[in-house]
């Protein structure tokens, strides 16, 4: 689990001379649930980050503890309780948000808007005002309803970039890239499948057509190999039977994610990740395309590319589906 992230992160360093950073502070909110435990050990091995700052509402002692003796170079700190929240964030370089409910079986992604929302709305106010430069990256569900609530909780504030504001969605990337090597009969480390749209349902869009190496698939294999990645947070939530939903692979996903953005903060070239942006590639104020990252956060929109006509149609559907989600995350900082 830990090669290709090592490898991305051992490349990293090797690339650059010593007059490139290398000592970012990387602060994790929800660090002592289920994701943000294993996130927080994939990030403590990478040599680019040098400070490692664990929020949570409970258990941030120990998971501090635990971690902090691990023979790598980040510093570990911890940090308990909304009381210290603006310490933990002070002077991050990168905040990533994994606070917040799981889904249950049953449930949608939009359920967890009511409990969600608050958390998500209260750790972009304190970034706000603790670290205003830092790139924001969340994970926490409903990501296409709660990225809203991020931007517009910093414009309220004045600090609002949207180069620098990213909904996690690397996990659809991976699972794609996952699904279609199994498939294949190929190495997922060498698949790239671009995952466009957003992070729930019919509004993840696999771009089958742009995969690299390319592939082709009859189209009822095709259908259901769309499905799959549509339904695979799904697919967990199910064979957990209660007990969350993914939480290793979304913790791989999202180091990928956080990485990458410290490695564009770093001014290395050509890293490109897709995520869930403030976007003008379609009527969607909020959609996910692949990014070049950079010093400043995101450099390029890359968009769309070139859709086969199923893509295009699923983009169509997909639209009235994020307008509407983002809309339900404007409102709730309108009216609350
Ligand atoms: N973007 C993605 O690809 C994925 C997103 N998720 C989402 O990530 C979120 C976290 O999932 P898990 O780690 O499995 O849940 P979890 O329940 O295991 O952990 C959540 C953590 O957040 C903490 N927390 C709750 N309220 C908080 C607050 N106000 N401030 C700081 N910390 C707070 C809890 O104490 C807990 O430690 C969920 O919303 C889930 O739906 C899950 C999988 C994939
Ligand atoms: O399905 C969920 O609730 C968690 C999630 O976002 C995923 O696994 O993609």
């Amino acid at each position: 689990m830990f090669s290709r992230l090592l490898r991305r992160t051992l490349i990293s360093t090797r690339n650059f001379s010593t007059s490139k950073h290398h000592n970012y502070k990387v602060a994790i909110a929800g660090a002592a649930g289920g994701i943000g435990q294993p996130l927080s050990l994939l990030l403590k091995q990478s040599p680019l980050i040098t400070e490692l700052s664990l929020y949570d509402i409970v258990h941030t002692p120990g998971v501090a503890a635990d971690l902090s003796h691990i023979e790598t170079t980040a510093k570990i700190a911890g940090f308990m309780g909304p009381e210290n929240l603006k310490q933990a964030l002070k002077g991050a370089d990168l905040i990533v948000v994994a606070a917040g409910l799981p889904r249950k079986p049953g449930m949608d992604r939009d359920d967890l808007f009511k409990s969600n929302a608050c958390v998500v709305r209260e750790i972009a106010e304190v970034t706000a005002e603790s670290a205003p430069k830092a790139l924001l990256a969340i994970i926490t569900n409903p990501i296409n309803s709660v990225v809203a609530i991020a931007a517009e909780v910093l414009k309220k504030a004045g600090k609002y970039d949207p180069k620098r504001l990213f909904g996690v969605s690397t996990l659809d990337v991976v699972r794609a890239n996952t699904f279609v090597a199994e498939l294949k009969g190929l190495c997922p480390l060498e698949v790239n499948v671009p995952v466009i749209g957003g992070h729930a349902g019919a509004t993840i869009i696999p771009l089958i057509s742009q995969a690299t190496p390319a592939v082709t698939f009859p189209p009822d294999q095709l259908q259901a190999l769309i499905r799959r990645i549509q339904d695979a947070g799904t697919e967990v939530v199910k064979a957990k039977a209660g007990a969350g939903s993914a939480t290793l692979s979304t913790a791989y996903a999202a180091a990928r994610m956080a990485i990458s953005l410290v490695r564009g903060l770093n001014g290395e070239q050509n890293i490109v990740e897709c995520a869930y942006v403030e976007s003008s590639v379609t009527e969607a104020k909020y959609f996910s395309t692949p990014l070049l990252l950079g010093k400043n956060g995101i450099e390029k929109n890359l968009g769309l590319g070139r859709l086969s006509d199923f893509e295009q149609d699923m983009v169509k559907k997909a639209i009235p589906v994020l307008q509407k989600n983002i809309k339900t995350g404007e409102d709730f900082v309108i009216n609350n």
